[in-house]
């Protein structure tokens, strides 16, 4: 079987099994076929052989040769990937004090598993469509990103839908606005057509970088959309946003990293090899990087199998991958849903095999993150279990998850990972974005609080806010369940 890497030419006779739990999909299931047996990747996963796609395939199925996810298979799957993450990262489980703040949810690019966007029409000054998405100016997301220094946090995360007049900087507007048709030939709009001009991403860049914060923002996606309309190498894009502060990238926009599924899921978005460009960029301009996976939508196991192989290959030729994230797919509103291509996202067991086969195929990125944004806490815990060693963040406010029909809330305590790791018998960890900082918690030296932040003293995250603050989006009233 060929191994991704994005040309679309894995046809449809060379796919694996979706999984009987997956939902209804564009994908032909029914003879998963691969050289290998799950006995066969199994042994090879526990003796810690190098794996190939077949093996990953055969894994994430729990065999081919039959339908349906077999739970005593599914066990010990995870049992081995459990005992390597124990192997190479031991028992701590790190987080990071962080917020996120998203600038616009202003989009044109049309994912069908994507309800975080609204109509970029909408934002346009003599609209009179409702919408209730946002676009805050640099000044507004400065003021965001201080508050939440204020409150000991370390990182800000920062993605964004692809508001057409988003530009690089001012000589990015001038190249967009010399097209005859710009909003057609380039997805461009000079800011004069919106109600709020969202700036230039080197002025949000700049807005974002202050206090000595960890920016983590531009996503490949977001790249492509600052250098449309231009022979501008991602590398010297990134450096550019480097030098305006930005610290690291979010390797998000990757969904599934095989073509003929993204021609399905997210036809308007880069390709795959366009997202392995900028990922490298990224590195080249001396960037971390981190790397996701959307799943559990149209897309076969084989695929996943082949996606990771992507990232593994990145990783060979770049070592800048500091985490793996999956991201289990919340479908309730979403296009793909609404329109009946999938009646549902991935099943548990499904989360699970995906946090554990990580593990084994990626033997090249030590940290693999469950999201109990995604999966809430109890089975965010049990992927712990799994492979995983990382438990994501604070985040402080949530978007993306929520606006699809996640249900889970927008933020967790030091309080409450502390006690959550401790329940789980591990040991609580404060890390920062790169994990090159790591600050061991003792559970019984409360109060909980973040320390690495710049302005970080150790008081609990939502005591430290300031008077009259706010702007950092007020964590739910129900966000400590
Ligand atoms: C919403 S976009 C924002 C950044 C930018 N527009 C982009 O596409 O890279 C960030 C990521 O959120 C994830 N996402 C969006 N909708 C989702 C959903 N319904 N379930 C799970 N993840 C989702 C996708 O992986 C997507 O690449
Ligand atoms: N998994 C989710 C994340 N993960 C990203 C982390 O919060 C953090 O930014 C990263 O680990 C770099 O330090 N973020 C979300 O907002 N939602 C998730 O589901
Ligand atoms: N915010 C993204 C997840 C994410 C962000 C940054 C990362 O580095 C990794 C993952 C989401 O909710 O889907
Ligand atoms: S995933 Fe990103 S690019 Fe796609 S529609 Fe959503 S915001 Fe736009």
């Amino acid at each position: 079987m060929s191994s991704g890497g994005g040309s679309g030419a894995n046809g449809p006779d060379e796919r694996g099994d979706g999984g009987p739990e997956s939902g209804a999909n564009e994908f032909d299931f029914a003879t998963p076929a691969t050289d290998q047996s799950f006995e066969n990747a199994l042994a090879k996963a526990r003796d810690g052989v190098r794996l190939t796609v077949d093996d990953a395939t055969e894994l994430l199925a729990t065999g081919t040769a039959s339908s349906g996810i077999d739970p005593v298979r599914k066990e010990a799957v995870l049992e081995a990937a459990d005992r390597r993450r124990r192997e190479e990262v031991g028992d701590e489980v790190t987080f990071v004090a962080n917020l996120n703040n998203n600038v616009t949810t202003a989009c044109n690019t049309g994912c069908l598993f994507c309800n975080f966007k609204d109509s970029a029409h909408a934002f346009e000054a003599d609209s009179d469509v409702e919408h209730a998405g946002f676009t805050k100016p640099p000044a507004e997301s400065c003021a965001v990103v201080e508050d939440a220094l204020d409150m000991g946090v370390y990182e800000v995360c920062s993605v964004s839908g692809l508001h057409p007049a988003f530009a690089l900087n001012e000589e990015h507007h001038e190249v967009l606005a010399a097209h005859d048709d710009p909003a057609s030939e380039v997805n461009y709009k000079p800011p004069e057509t919106y109600a709020t001009d969202p700036g230039t991403y080197v002025e949000q860049m700049e807005a974002m970088s202050v206090g000595g914060v960890h920016l983590h923002s531009m996503t490949p996606e977001e790249a492509y959309h600052a250098s449309r309309g231009t022979d501008w190498e991602y590398e010297a894009v990134y450096h550019e946003l480097a030098a305006a502060g930005l610290d690291s990238a979010p390797g998000t926009a990757a969904e599934i990293l095989v073509d003929e599924v993204r021609d399905v899921i997210c036809p308007g978005k880069i390709r795959t090899g366009d997202w392995v460009a900028a990922m490298e960029g990224a590195v080249a301009a001396g960037l971390d990087v981190t790397s996701t996976m959307m799943y559990g939508h149209v897309e076969t196991v084989a695929h996943r199998a082949q996606h990771l192989k992507v990232i593994r290959d990145l990783q060979d030729r770049t070592g800048g991958i500091t985490e793996f994230v999956p991201l289990s797919f919340i479908h309730q509103n979403t296009p793909l849903y609404r329109q009946g291509v999938v009646d549902s996202g991935p099943s548990r067991a499904e989360d699970e095999l995906v946090v554990a086969v990580a593990r084994l195929f990626l033997d090249n990125v030590d940290h693999v993150q469950a999201s109990w944004v995604k999966s809430g806490d109890a089975h965010g815990l049990k992927l712990l279990n799994c492979g995983a060693d990382d438990f994501m963040g604070t985040i402080l406010s949530e978007e993306i998850t929520s606006r699809a029909g996640g249900e889970y809330g927008e933020y967790r305590s030091f309080e409450d990972y502390v006690e959550m790791i401790t329940a789980i018998g591990r040991t609580p960890v404060e890390r920062s974005t790169d994990y090159r900082t790591h600050r061991r918690i003792d559970p019984d030296d409360g109060p909980h609080g973040p320390r690495l932040g710049p302005r970080a003293d150790g008081t609990p995250l939502l005591s430290n806010r300031r008077a009259g603050g706010g702007a950092a989006g007020t964590p739910p009233a129900d966000a400590d369940d």
